[in-house]
């Protein structure tokens, strides 16, 4: 306790009489050298990441859309909600690209503030936050019975944290499809950074119409993804059909819970806002998720919420609820920046709509209304084609 000052001083005092030695000149010169070094210092930690796998605050882009049309794009995004409670996308037929805007919009700021993985986990009791999410992610694997040598598909794979996390545990190989060709590039540049390259693949397609053909994957998962799906039948039936008979696919969907009551006006402008704020056409109840797949001729394995499937890990929403002052510093910051006119026009405003549905998503989680993690597993039956 006392060693560590003591030492402190001790050079400190050192290097002031070796200062003191010096000629008026020589001061001047260590002092700018001094100064020049923390502006470098300051300078390449505010202005620019060591590596791309971060974007800092003055790397925030609008991912796949040009600099000088984000904000056009987000007035559009935002005008495609409807006013009425329990409307969300208003023209469905234009979900695919909404969504694929929404992650040119938010992918950058996702990652500078949340990480590689862009989804929730229950928080494990005397884990950190990567080992939660690994471990929701690893579950994964374990559920499709994932070996080497076996080809399984990402269904809406973001930037490819959890396909990381999936293939690493596994030994299998997984290919990733998403919407969003800045996703493909980000997720690419991740895996061959972190090894995982020879391990797997990254597209860009629609999850209602995949390049792939029938019978070709061992097993299929999607995170957090099929939700943007303008429905959910059309994207369940395009996972049956790349399946090979007698495999499984997983998806950890979001729902409203037998707690939500389309009557009770709170709970519609809590879905709604949550609509809104995370490109979603609509929110399905966890009922029609399950007759969802059933329809498409899966057959349902296992339905439960894992929001509430272990008393002993923390809420999903904590990790929001502990970033709320975070998410304040993080608006003023984003503010300044767009002030210099060092982001994009427009993208000040796309961070506003995720601190404001962070808070939607806390009161989805406290009423209990809604859960981002009701899992699903559904075998395809050895008999079908
Ligand atoms: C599955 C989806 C995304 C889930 C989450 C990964 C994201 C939902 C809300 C996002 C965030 C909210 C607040 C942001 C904060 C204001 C900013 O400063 C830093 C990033 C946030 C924390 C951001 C991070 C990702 C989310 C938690 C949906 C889209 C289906
Ligand atoms: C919230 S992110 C989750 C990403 C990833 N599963 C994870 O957990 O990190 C949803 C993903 O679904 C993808 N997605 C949404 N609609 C899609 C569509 N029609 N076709 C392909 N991907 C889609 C998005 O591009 C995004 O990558």
């Amino acid at each position: 306790m006392v060693a560590v000052p003591a030492l402190v001083t001790k050079t400190v005092d050192r290097l002031s009489a070796e200062f003191d030695k010096l000629s008026t000149t020589q001061k001047y010169a260590v002092g700018v050298a001094g100064g020049v070094a923390s502006l470098y210092l300051v300078g390449s930690l505010l202005f620019k990441s060591s590596d791309k796998s971060k974007p800092s605050t003055f790397e925030l882009t609008g991912g796949s859309i040009e600099a000088s049309k984000v904000k056009a794009e987000f007035d559009a995004y935002s005008e495609s909600y409807g006013k009425n409670a329990g409307e969300g996308i208003v023209d469905r037929s234009k979900t695919v690209h909404l969504v694929d805007v929404f992650y040119s919009l938010v992918t950058d700021i996702y990652e500078w503030g949340w990480g590689q993985s862009f989804h929730f986990s229950p928080r494990l009791p005397h884990k950190d936050l990567r080992a939660s999410e690994a471990a929701h992610e690893a579950r994964i694997a374990a559920l499709l019975r994932l070996r080497p040598g076996m080809k399984a598909l990402d269904c809406g794979c973001g930037v490819g944290g959890p396909m990381r996390t999936v293939a690493s545990v596994s030994g299998a190989h997984v290919t990733g499809i998403t919407i969003n060709q800045y996703q493909v590039d980000r997720a690419k540049y991740h895996n061959a950074k972190q090894g995982v390259a020879p391990l797997t693949d990254v597209v860009r397609g629609d999850f209602l119409n995949m390049p792939f053909k029938e019978c070709t994957f061992d097993g299929a998962y999607a995170i957090e993804a099929t939700c943007h799906a303008p429905k959910l039948e059309g994207v369940y039936g395009e996972i049956f059909r790349v399946l090979k008979p007698g495999s499984y696919f997983v998806s950890y969907e979001w729902v409203s819970t037998h707690k939500y009551d389309p009557k009770n006006t709170e709970h519609v402008r809590i879905i709604d806002e949550i609509n809104f704020g995370n490109g979603l056409p609509e929110m399905r109840t966890w009922k029609e998720a399950e007759n969802a797949g059933k329809n498409v001729g899966f057959d349902l394995i296992m339905s439960l919420d894992l929001a509430n499937a272990s008393v002993v890990s923390g809420p999903w929403y904590e990790r929001l609820r502990m970033g709320k002052y975070t998410h304040a510093i993080n608006h003023s910051i984003v503010s300044v920046v767009d002030a210099f006119g060092l982001a994009p026009k427009g993208l000040k405003e796309v961070h506003h709509m995720l601190v404001e549905v962070a808070k939607s998503l806390i009161q989805g989680g406290e009423t209990g209304v809604f859960t981002p993690m009701h899992l699903l597993l559904f075998r395809k039956p050895e008999t079908a084609q």
